[in-house]
Formats: C-alpha cells, structure tokens, sequence
C-alpha cells in the first residue's frame, strides 16, 4: 500500500441560516494516498462540491466545517491538520501541496491579465527568488504539458477557446508541482472530444509527476476510466467506496446500482436504460434514517429509523442497513 497523503476523518458542513442548517456533508471519511485518484460522484445536490470547498477551506459563510479533521502529510515534515491552520499558514500550502480546478476557467482566470501574467503572479508568489524570465520560461514549459504553444501566454482568457481555458488552469494547477489536486467538474463546460482530451492529457501527466487527484463529477462512467477509487456520495454522505472495477462490476448500495445502470454499457447488447425513480432529497428537510430510503427498491422497515455506517461489505465499505446482520 502507498504512502498515505490525506486523511479525511468525519468532515461535516453546514450552510447555517435563520431557518436552521443545511448539512451537506455529514460525517465523509476517507483516506487518500500519494499518486491515488479518488472520483466523487453523485447526483446534483449530493454534496459533492461542498466537500471540495471543505477540502481546500474555500468554503465562505453560511458554509462552516463543523467537524471533522483534514490530516495533510507532507513529503518531509510532521502531519497536520489543515483545518487547524490559520489562513496565513494555509497560504503555505496552497498551490504548492494542494491546488484546485474548478468547473468554469472564465470565472477562474482573470479576464484583464494575460495568461502569461497570470503564472507569472502565481510563480513568483511562492518562489520570490526567480526572476521575470524566468517564471516565463517556466510558464511555457507548464503550457506546452498540456498542448498549449507559448505564443499563447501573451493573451487573454477571452481569446482562447473553452478547451484551452480548461487546459490552462491544469497548467496552472502544476505551477508549484503540488502533491493533490482537487477538481470539481472540470471538463463539464467543454464537449465530449475535448474531455477526452483533457483527461488524457491529465492521466499522462498525473503519471509522469504523481500528484494524487480528488475529481467531483456526476458523470459515473467518467470516473470508471479515470478513477483508481471511487466514493458515491447520497444526501451529503459517502454511501459507498470502492475500486472503480468493484464499483462498476460489483456495486453493493442500492443507489450504486441505479446510478451505475443508468449509463449505457460500455460492452455488449443495447439495453434499456433503468434510471432511478424520484428525486434527491431536499436537504434542508432530509428524509429520517437513510436519505435514500423514499427511492430504494430494497428497503426494509428500519431503513426509515437509522443512519447506515459506512462499514466494510466485500471489498467496498458501504452504508446500507441491507448489509447489517441485524438491520
Ligand atoms: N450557499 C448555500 N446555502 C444553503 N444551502 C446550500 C448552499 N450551497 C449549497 N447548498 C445546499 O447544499 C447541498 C449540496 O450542494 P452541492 O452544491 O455541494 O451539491 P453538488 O453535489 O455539488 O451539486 P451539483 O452537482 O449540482 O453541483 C444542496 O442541498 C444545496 O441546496
């Protein structure tokens, strides 16, 4: 087993407001290794985006992290936590340990700087020491990774395609050769040619530098080819997490198993897709014991009275009462 990277212990967040709160994450636990790609998937408004701003504290009021513990391990140094650090010692981590992709480039990149400018800002933020020339020269090793030529860091956002934006913040992503990068959609805005692009390029550079990858996204048969785990996300919680084969071959939780055979196979006959009937829950008055429960095929009468632990079923851990001895 590799050498662990982030420990994520019973991160909960919540959007506070007058009427009460919105817990959309609650209790997410996982442990992320060096070089490891773990996929998020889920329905819209399962929590996935919460959990990445919780994971690189971007999260702004009524978001609060109410729980939990991020446990960072650095390549040299001791262990912590980064939901300890002040915001000025999280500065030291970010970009350079621990640097974000977002869904939309344009609302990333800023509009009135040159791309060139834009690296340039970033590079020499962590690195004082080098000089004008030389964050250029760096930039336009960063850009020619992902496909870019260098006469492109003289121009705007606006004048590059949706395609190159995307691939401009991964380059800027790489600037500081950080050791995670977390990415929240981040081929959704492009078409399909292009994200299979992206991602190609993104796999052969995640191979060549070994940074670890956390990628939301609600498209399963996405991660299925990207992903090494994957973490299934219902109502805020982590339902089930598993290998992206077991995931695909084996899933355990009910909603696994609807959202995995919503997507054509990738092999064999046509078949009529299966979809899953009703709607996510709306947070702010979630269902009692498991969320999923008003839509799941399989339940049993306690599934309306308890919250299912995520324990291990297989070779997956998963939250489902169908799996304890004594539901
Ligand atoms: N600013 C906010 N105030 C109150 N509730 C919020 C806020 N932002 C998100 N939520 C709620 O938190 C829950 C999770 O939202 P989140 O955006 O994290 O889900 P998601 O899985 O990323 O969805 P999508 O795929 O649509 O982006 C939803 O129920 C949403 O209504």
């Amino acid at each position: 087993m590799s050498e662990v990277l982030l420990e994520v212990d019973g991160l909960t967040v919540e959007y506070l407001s007058q009427e009460g709160s919105v817990k959309a994450c609650a209790d997410v636990s996982f442990t992320l290794h060096r070089g490891q790609i773990l996929g998020v998937a889920g329905e819209s408004g399962s929590g996935k985006s919460t959990l990445i701003t919780a994971l690189t504290r971007l999260q702004r009021p009524p978001a609060v992290t109410s729980a939990g513990r991020l446990v960072y391990h650095p390549v040299d140094g001791d262990k912590v936590d980064l939901l300890t650090l002040s915001e000025r010692r999280l500065r030291a981590y970010r970009w350079s340990e621990l640097a974000i992709v977002l869904q939309s480039a344009m609302d990333c990149l800023n509009p009135v700087m040159r791309l060139g400018d834009q690296f340039e800002d970033v590079l020499r933020c962590h690195d004082s020491q080098l000089t004008r020339r030389q964050a250029w020269d760096r930039a336009e090793e960063l850009v020619a990774m992902v496909g870019i030529g260098p006469e492109r860091l003289r121009s705007y956002p606006h004048e590059l395609s949706g395609g190159m934006r995307q691939r401009s913040l991964i380059a800027l992503a790489l600037a500081c050769d950080p050791d995670l990068i977390v990415m929240d959609e981040p081929t959704t805005a492009v078409d399909v040619v292009m994200q299979r692009q992206i991602l190609a390029q993104l796999l052969k550079l995640q191979d060549q530098l070994g940074f670890a990858v956390v990628f939301v996204t609600h498209d399963l048969s996405l991660l299925l080819e990207l992903a090494d785990q994957i973490a299934i996300m219902y109502g805020g919680r982590i339902v089930e997490l598993g290998s992206a084969r077991e995931i695909y071959t084996a899933p355990k939780h009910p909603y696994t198993r609807g959202l995995r055979d919503s997507f054509p196979p990738l092999h064999g006959e046509l078949v009529t897709m299966q979809g899953i009937p009703g709607s996510p829950p709306d947070l702010r008055t979630p269902p009692p014991g498991c969320a999923f429960h008003p839509r799941c095929a399989d339940r049993l009468d306690a599934c309306d009275q308890r919250i299912p632990l995520l324990r291990q079923v297989g070779r997956n851990d998963v939250a489902c009462l169908l799996y304890e001895e004594t539901p």
